[in-house]
C-alpha cells in the first residue's frame, strides 16, 4: 500500500492513483539525487537507449521505478523515453502514461537540476495508436525538478498548479499557482550550434545578442542548463524565450527533444500557464508524431517571444540572411 504523497483536493479522482504514484516514485527520487554519491554510481553510463543516447544507471532505475509504482492506478499503456515499445501495464486501465523518467541526465554527476517529465492521456484499445495522436487529448501533463528543493509543476487542462515537497513529512504541498509573468529578456539556447542553425533562428539570436545597440533596442542574458525541465522552471517562474531547433548536424533536422514524452507536455503546461509553444512555425499541440521517439524542433516561452520567432521564419531569405537588415521595423 502507497503512502498518500499528494492531496486528493484539485487533483481529478480518475487520476489521482496516477499522480499519487508518480509523486511516491518522485520523492524516492529525490532521496537518491540529493544523497548524490553516497546513493552510488547514479551517473554511471549503462547502455544506450533506442535512440542511441547515453542511458545512465538513475535513467533505468527511475524507468523501472515508474512503470512498477503505475500498476494498479489504472493505467493501460506506459511509454518511456528508455523503452523502445510501449509496454501493457493494466489490460483493464483506462489512461496511458508518457514519460521521460529522468530528463538532463548529462547533469546527474554535476549536482545540477535534473527532472521527470509525464502525460496522461485516456487509453486506446492499441499502445502506439494511443501517443501517435496530437496533443489534444492529454488530460494532464507535468514535471517534477529535482533542485535544491523539489516541485511538481502540473496542469490537469485548468491552469498550472505548483506542489513543494515537503521532505521531513514526504508529502507534496500545494503552493501558488503558476503564470509565466509577461516581461522578461532572457533566452535559452544552445549557442555551440549556432553555424548548424537555420537563417531565421540564426537572425532571432543575432538580434539578441547586438542588444540595445541592435534591431530589438534592448539587452538581453542567456542561460542554458541543458536540463529541459530546469528550463522550463526558470521560465515558468520568471518568463524568456527556450529554442531547441532542428539544425545541419546529422540526426538533428527536428532537434534534439522528443514529441511524445518531452515537447507535448511541456507545451500543454506552458499554454496553461499562459505563454506559447511552437516547433517555431505551428503549435506543439497539433503536431502528430511520426513515431514513438520521434523528435520535433520545440520554442517556448513568453507569447510574443514565440510570436516573434515564428515571424522570423516568415521573413524573405535575404532578410534574415543579412545582418539586422531591415529587421529595426519591428523592434521589442
Ligand atoms: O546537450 P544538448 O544538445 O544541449 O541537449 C540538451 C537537451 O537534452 C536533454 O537533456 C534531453 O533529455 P534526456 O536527458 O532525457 O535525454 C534536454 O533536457 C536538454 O534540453
Ligand atoms: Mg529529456
Ligand atoms: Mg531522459
Amino acid at each position: 500500500m502507497q503512502e498518500i504523497r499528494i492531496p486528493r483536493e484539485g487533483v481529478p479522482a480518475p487520476l489521482w492513483p496516477v499522480m499519487n504514484a508518480l509523486c511516491d516514485v518522485a520523492t524516492g527520487l529525490s532521496d537518491a539525487i540529493g544523497r548524490g554519491p553516497l546513493a552510488g554510481q547514479l551517473a554511471a553510463s549503462i547502455g544506450s537507449n533506442t535512440d542511441g543516447d547515453d542511458q545512465k544507471a538513475l535513467d533505468v532505475l527511475a524507468d523501472d521505478a515508474f512503470a512498477f509504482a503505475l500498476k494498479g492506478t489504472g493505467v493501460r499503456w506506459y511509454a518511456s523515453e528508455e523503452q523502445e515499445t510501449v509496454a501493457e501495464i493494466d489490460v483493464n486501465g483506462a489512461l496511458a502514461v508518457a514519460i521521460d523518467p529522468l530528463d538532463g541526465s548529462s547533469n546527474i554527476n554535476c549536482n545540477v537540476s535534473i527532472g521527470t517529465i509525464f502525460s496522461i492521456q485516456p487509453a486506446l484499445s492499441e499502445g502506439e495508436a494511443t501517443f501517435l495522436r496530437d496533443g489534444s487529448h492529454l488530460l494532464a501533463s507535468g514535471y517534477f525538478i529535482y533542485g535544491p528543493h523539489t516541485a511538481l509543476v502540473v496542469t490537469f487542462g485548468n491552469g498550472v498548479l505548483q506542489f513543494i515537497l515537503d521532505r521531513t513529512a514526504g508529502e507534496f504541498i500545494q503552493t501558488d499557482a503558476t503564470m509565466i509573468p509577461p516581461e522578461a529578456s532572457e533566452f535559452a539556447i544552445n549557442a555551440s550550434n549556432y553555424r548548424h542553425w537555420s537563417s531565421p533562428v540564426r537572425a532571432y539570436i543575432d538580434d539578441c545578442l547586438a542588444g540595445a545597440e541592435g534591431p530589438r533596442g534592448k539587452n538581453f542574458n542567456m542561460r542554458w542548463v541543458a536540463s529541459l525541465v530546469a528550463e522550463t522552471h526558470r521560465i515558468m517562474c520568471r518568463g524568456g524565450i527556450f529554442l531547441y531547433p532542428g539544425d545541419e548536424r546529422p540526426g538533428y533536422k527536428n532537434g534534439r527533444l522528443r514529441l511524445v514524452y518531452e515537447c507535448a507536455p511541456i507545451a500543454f503546461l506552458i499554454e496553461q500557464a499562459g505563454g506559447k509553444a511552437t516547433t517555431g512555425t505551428d503549435r506543439v499541440l497539433t503536431q502528430v508524431p511520426a513515431s514513438l521517439h520521434a523528435r520535433t524542433p520545440m520554442v517556448f516561452g513568453t507569447a510574443d517571444k514565440v510570436d516573434r520567432v515564428s515571424i522570423y521564419h516568415d521573413l524573405p531569405e535575404p532578410e534574415v540572411s543579412a545582418l539586422f537588415g531591415n529587421r529595426g521595423l519591428f523592434r521589442a
